[in-house]
């Protein structure tokens, strides 16, 4: 089940006739398995379904850490797996930032340090998302010489998607990242969220339990399991 939300104004990065994912395919996992047939001209959809239908899987096929039995995941136009074809394109090439429920820092690495992990490698060299853009995006220039102990919930989480986006990926995958907040910590990264969603220009997957959150989040809303 899929249901359209009014259109959001993107932009000049908003959706074009390229902007189409397709996420087609079933995959198992132990005895679990899922099917799914998705296709959406939207940039930011979400997937939302009850706790074990297999919303995390389906992320871990998009990020390919979790490699389908069959069909094609396309991203903005770029196929990442089809195994008609023959493609599944290495987890590491596949330019993916990813954002658990726990924000998953490093606990030795104050926030800064946290932050250039994501700038490392081939993201170094002229970065689409600069620290410093990224720093002021998100609010987390008071943090930077904090240690990650010291953090709320909420703060980690601004980090750890400041992390992934350093990381210059083409596509932000959220897996419920507000989850372990509380109410009012949710409804203070969600602004954040929906800064990232409207100044920067990437596909987003968002799953999640709450239909207000990805009310305010997603251009479009997957029903996973129904
Ligand atoms: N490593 C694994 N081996 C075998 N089965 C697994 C594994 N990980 C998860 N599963 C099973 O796959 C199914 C889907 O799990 P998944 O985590 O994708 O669901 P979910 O919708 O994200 O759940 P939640 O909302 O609770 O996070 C569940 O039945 C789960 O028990």
């Amino acid at each position: 089940m899929s249901d359209a939300m009014p259109d959001r104004d993107h932009g000049a990065g908003g959706p074009s006739m390229d902007d189409i994912h397709v996420l087609d395919f079933s995959l198992r996992r132990g005895s679990f398995e899922r099917s799914v047939r998705i296709r959406s001209r939207r940039r930011v959809i979400a997937l939302v379904g009850e706790s074990g239908a297999g919303k995390t899987s389906l992320l871990y096929a998009v990020a390919g850490l979790l490699r389908p039995q069959r069909g094609r995941i396309e991203i903005a136009g770029r196929c990442l797996f089809d195994s008609e074809r023959g493609i599944d394109v290495p987890a590491h090439r596949r330019r993916i930032g990813y954002v658990f429920q726990d924000a998953r820092l490093f606990p030795h690495l104050n926030v800064r340090r946290n932050l250039l992990y994501g700038l490392h490698g081939e993201a170094r060299h002229a970065p689409r998302f600069a620290f410093e853009a990224v720093v002021e995006l998100l609010g987390i220039a008071p943090l930077l010489e904090r240690d990650i102990a010291g953090l709320s919930g909420g703060e980690s989480q601004r980090v750890a998607l400041g992390r992934a986006l350093l990381s210059q990926p083409q596509i932000l995958l959220l897996d419920e990242p507000l989850s372990m907040l509380d109410m009012n910590r949710r409804d203070e990264l969600l602004p954040y969220l929906q800064r990232v969603r409207d100044e920067i220009a990437l596909p987003m997957i968002y799953v999640s339990h709450y239909p207000e959150e990805v009310r305010r989040i997603a251009d479009e809303v997957h029903t996973i399991g129904a």
